[in-house]
């Protein structure tokens, strides 16, 4: 295997190895009385002895001795920059492991520097980042060094007004910037003054979490905070001539999505909280940012602790069967050290940021004792780990420096976060900007282990994260050599297997139990995000049937409403209708009536004035023509029966006279009228005569006039009459 110094040189990553102290001996007593069947905890975990003149007198090498359990498996050894045995100090992992280093690359070099914790939860992780009741944690000291090596330089936005608006003006990321003592105010109000506060523990919220409204209490006075290790020896060199500002913000991813967390709702309608996103912005188009944080600017170390404590306030964390103050979210803690020329121009801020990052521990659905949201996060916490142990196989496995192309961080915001920003960027000239160049993160990954804690869990973590790994064939008597015991055994005699061979298949079949118990890993994570995906299909298809049913309701509704609307619509067209009818009915009636009155009032003839003489000539001519027609008809009749003489027909006496008085005055309608009538009176069977008859002036224009009658309308008929 090759010696980690030379790999971690060409490392994204420096990785660090710290192990977890065995729990307190009242625990352990409190353990063996709550489960008096457990068997003691087996240390499954050997630190291997450093070679001095290399290693600087720290260990790097670890092996893991699989338990006795029905599972055999190899014998795995694992490089790490450094490993950290059980009674390392706080003071020692900030000594060791290179944050010093990073804290100067940040102030001196520009540099982004990078420090996580990885680990299986309950392993020590929060305790090595934000340290506990009496210790300080990396984070604590971190800040700690920065106020103290920038200590005459760091300006304060009290003394200097001008100093807020400087740095949005030149802030990239559309971030909201205050102050600290407006943004201590806006979720503390007075309480910031109140004293006497008790130490409350780490945050501790249950996995009903609901952020809390405003006004709150101050969790911790910073005077109450622990001072312990004490760095006061340590510092780092600022850029003299230089002023700086120090901005803090604090996110969590939680199920993939980024939340702000100094964002505290201002009021009861804030509590639902808004995740952001991690893109290029306009000012800064070749590097991703989290969009829209809220920053505060601290002037003192104090500031800078209390709130980290604020933000840590609305971090999600929950009691697991694991630990009881687990981590279920991802905790992003930046410090960005802004640096500009002393007295310089209010937009010549540069920087470069520190990023602190508490990762979830992952953790076996089965050991956690989870259940619904809970499982589920912990099914979104052990995949976003998952492809975080891709990353940094890939950085193990490459050995000729890294090329962002090869490194798969765009799976989950957890893996971009941590190495969308770990190379250099190029720098890049606009018309109306210069980005100038950045320098590569430096980064440091500390690895907790709990020795005597879940060995599948810890293994699966050291596998990935480890800089390298070497398998061994065990010199235990192993299943492999039970399984080739056994199957010598039943070698027929006379034949004996070749003992070089036996042991190349002890290794490859060591190779294949370990790669089984990797598979099995495999297969727990996919089973919790299977379940996860379970409990979503589930919620989705409620969603669905929900949908259904409101669509089903909506479109009864809908129908409804149509239906109504159209027996109303049908209602008011028959109303209407009716209505018309009727009065269609009446103006029949009232022409019918009209017409009737015309009628009874008698029909007013216009007659053309004609030559009297002639007239009278040609109507004693018909008159003769009708008397000789009637004699034909009379002696007809005679000849029909010669015995019985028929009656004489009474033939009405046509008075020529009467016909002339009437067509000669104008008033003498009434007496033509009746001299007609005496001509109808006639009983004129012959057709011939009818016709004849028919042919009279008179007849033909009553029934002309009659016929017009019929087609005149209303207007017609009135000037009919009037006429
Ligand atoms: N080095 C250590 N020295 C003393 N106590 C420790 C150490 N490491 C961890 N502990 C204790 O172990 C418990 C669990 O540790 P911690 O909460 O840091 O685990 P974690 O890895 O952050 O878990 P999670 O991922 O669930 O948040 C705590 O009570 C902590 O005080």
């Amino acid at each position: 295997m090759e010696a980690p110094s030379k790999l971690s040189s060409t490392s994204l990553f420096q990785v660090y190895l710290r192990l977890r102290p065995p729990p307190s001996p009242l625990v352990t007593l409190t353990q063996q009385s709550l489960y008096p069947l457990l068997p003691p905890p087996e240390r499954w975990l050997t630190v291997e002895p450093p070679i001095r003149e290399v290693q600087d007198g720290m260990p790097t090498h670890i092996m893991l001795n699989p338990p006795s359990d029905s599972r055999k498996r190899a014998i795995e050894k694992f490089a790490f920059t450094k490993v950290f045995e059980e009674q390392a100090e706080q003071i020692d992992i900030f000594r060791e492991t290179g944050v010093v280093p990073l804290v100067e690359g940040v102030i001196g070099e520009g540099r982004d520097g990078l420090l996580a914790t990885l680990g299986v939860t309950g392993s020590g992780k929060s305790h090595t980042i934000l340290g506990s009741k009496s210790q300080r944690g990396l984070t604590q000291l971190s800040l700690d060094l920065l106020y103290r090596s920038l200590d005459n330089c760091t300006l304060q936005p009290s003394s200097h007004p001008s100093l807020i608006v400087s740095l949005a003006a030149t802030d990239t990321s559309e971030s909201q910037i205050l102050s600290a003592s407006t943004f201590l105010d806006s979720v503390y109000g007075d309480g910031l003054q109140e004293s006497n506060r008790s130490r409350a523990p780490t945050p501790m919220i249950d996995s009903n979490y609901t952020p809390s409204a405003p006004k709150r209490r101050l969790p911790q006075r910073p005077s109450a905070l622990p001072h312990f290790p004490d760095i006061s020896d340590i510092s780092v060199p600022a850029v003299s001539n230089a002023e700086y500002a120090i901005v803090v913000s604090m996110y969590e991813v939680y199920n993939d999505r980024i939340f702000d967390l100094l964002a505290v709702p201002s009021n009861q309608k804030d509590l639902r909280r808004r995740h952001l996103l991690f893109k290029s912005t306009e000012g800064s188009p070749n590097r991703k940012v989290v969009a829209g944080l809220r920053k505060v600017v601290c002037g003192s170390y104090e500031e800078a602790l209390v709130v980290l404590e604020t933000g840590l306030i609305e971090r999600r964390v929950a009691g697991t069967g694991s630990n009881s103050v687990s981590s279920r979210s991802h905790g992003f803690f930046c410090v960005e050290v802004k640096k500009r020329p002393r007295g310089g121009m209010a937009s010549s801020w540069t920087g470069a940021t520190l990023t602190i990052v508490d990762l979830a521990g992952s953790e076996r659905a089965r050991n956690a004792k989870t259940a619904g949201a809970t499982l589920a996060e912990a099914g979104k916490i052990n995949e976003s780990l998952m492809y975080l142990g891709q990353c940094l196989q890939m950085q193990s496995d490459s050995q000729d420096g890294m090329k962002p192309s090869l490194v798969p961080f765009r799976q989950c915001k957890l893996t971009e976060l941590l190495f969308c920003n770990s190379f250099p960027s190029p720098s890049h000239h606009s018309i109306h900007q210069t980005h100038h160049h950045r320098n590569a993160q430096k980064a440091i990954m500390i690895v907790t282990a709990d020795p005597l804690g879940d060995f599948n869990a810890t293994s699966q973590i050291l596998r990935y994260s480890a800089l390298a790994r070497e398998v061994t064939v065990p010199r235990i008597p192993s299943v492999s050599s039970t399984i080739f015991g056994g199957t010598a055994g039943r070698v027929p005699s006379g034949q004996t297997s070749p003992t070089a061979a036996t042991h190349t298949d002890e290794a490859v079949v060591e190779m294949a139990f370990s790669e089984i118990a990797r598979l099995n890993e495999e297969v727990e994570i996919l089973n919790v995000r299977l379940a996860a995906e379970e409990g979503r299909r589930k919620e989705a298809e409620e969603n669905w049937q929900r949908a259904e049913e409101r669509a089903e309701a909506i479109e009864i509704e809908i129908r409804e409403e149509c239906w109504s609307e159209m027996e109303r619509r049908l209602d008011e067209e028959r109303r209407r209708w009716m209505g018309a009818w009727g009065e269609e009915a009446d103006r029949n009636d009232e022409h019918l009536d009209r017409k009737l009155e015309i009628l009874s009032k008698g029909i007013q003839i216009h007659e053309d004035p004609i030559d009297q003489t002639a007239y009278t000539a040609e109507l004693e001519t018909e008159n003769e023509t009708l008397r000789c027609k009637l004699e034909a008809l009379e002696r007809e009749l005679q000849c029909r029966s010669p015995t019985k003489s028929p009656k004489k027909a009474k033939v009405p006496s046509l008075n020529l006279s009467d016909i002339r008085v009437a067509a000669g005055s104008d008033s003498g309608n009434g007496t033509l009228a009746s001299a007609f009538q005496k001509l109808n009176g006639l009983d004129l069977t012959e057709p011939a005569e009818c016709r004849s008859l028919g042919k009279t002036p008179g007849k033909k224009i009553r029934k002309l006039t009659a016929r017009r009658w019929d087609l005149m309308d209303e207007n017609e008929m009135d000037a009919f009459e009037n006429y």
